[in-house]
């Protein structure tokens, strides 16, 4: 069966986990017990949903002022929105729009950004904004990060490991699509999983967002205004040895309204090397992947061998 036409369940509800708390600090009980269920519910599902109050319902509200800001500006506008890495700018597939934001964690790569876009004087506000949004959507993955590497007693390589990865953010628009039944013009975003090390979506009001379960089903990620997405990619996937997954996901536009999203995306460094540490193969796990850098199997990705592939990062780098 066509992965995009395996059944739906409505009533689903991704683990929800709590990074709210003022002594979730490392070391702490508190921390011990949230990273247990941030093992849980990524070997069960490679995402959980996290409620994380630090970024206020306000500073969420001027993104999504921001967004519609944006994606107003001319198509020609728009296209300025170009990055030195490939698929990192602006990109207009059917429904679906997205904008790029390379180190959208310092202010002066997102004054690029809005530079590209108003020439004369930037955007000093909307910088502001994506600055602060993702300031504090990278703490959120840091945390996540450090926890999971606790949890496989990789602890040692945190720092190393944190200093390998930049942050991309994009922006999402998927216009709503025409009033026919035709599933093909509802697909945002075909079924996919991320190449990068971890994801974190937040959708703005209009769902549409759908996980795929270790048993094949699809289930609807509810928009919720307290807790982002997080998701687990290949490249994390790899460098675990294979011990969490990656799981796929797809948009499709049910909506009548125009759906906006965000996603922070931490991407390994160029001439960074992927590759599970030693304490992570033993005899009963066996080394999966060969070594790799990211920036290589992105191109494989994007080659007709790698659109093809039931899974992109086995094709390209399963021993
Ligand atoms: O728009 C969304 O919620 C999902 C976007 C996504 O999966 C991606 O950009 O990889
Ligand atoms: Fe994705």
């Amino acid at each position: 069966m066509d992965s995009d036409s395996v059944p739906r369940s409505d009533s689903f509800q991704l683990p929800v986990i709590d990074f709210s708390d003022q002594t979730l600090k490392p070391g702490s009980s508190k921390w011990d017990e949230v990273k247990a269920d941030v093992r849980k519910a990524l070997e069960d599902y490679g995402c959980f949903e996290a409620s994380f109050d630090k970024v206020s319902v306000e500073l969420k509200k001027s993104v999504f002022e921001a967004m519609e800001e944006l994606f107003e500006l001319p198509i020609q506008t728009k296209q300025r929105n170009v990055s030195s890495k490939p698929f990192h700018g602006y990109l207009c597939h059917n429904i679906y729009q997205s904008l790029g934001i390379d180190d959208a964690n310092v202010l002066e790569k997102v004054d690029d950004f809005t530079q590209q876009l108003w020439p004369d004087q930037g955007n000093k506000t909307i910088s502001e904004t994506i600055h602060r949004f993702s300031e504090q959507l990278v703490e959120l993955d840091v945390m996540v990060r450090r926890m999971i590497m606790e949890s496989f007693g990789i602890e040692k390589y945190i720092d190393e490991h944190l200093n390998s990865t930049n942050y991309l953010m994009r922006f999402m628009k998927y216009t709503s699509p025409p009033d026919d039944d035709d599933e093909e013009t509802k697909l945002g975003l075909r079924s996919h999983t991320d190449k990068n090390i971890i994801t974190i979506l937040h959708q703005y009001q209009v769902g549409g967002l759908e996980v795929k379960t270790k048993d094949d089903k699809w289930i609807k990620v509810k928009p919720s205004q307290d807790s982002v997405l997080i998701m687990l990619g290949d490249s994390l996937c790899a460098l675990l040895n294979g011990r969490l997954p990656s799981p796929y996901h797809r948009v499709i536009m049910m909506s009548k309204k125009t759906r906006y999203s965000t996603g922070l995306f931490s991407i390994p460094k160029t001439g960074v090397i992927i590759d599970s540490p030693e304490e992570l193969v033993d005899e009963e796990h066996p080394r999966i992947f060969k070594p790799f850098e990211y920036k290589d199997f992105i191109h494989f990705f994007h080659t007709e061998a790698g659109r093809r592939a039931q899974s992109a990062l086995h094709a390209f780098a399963a021993l």
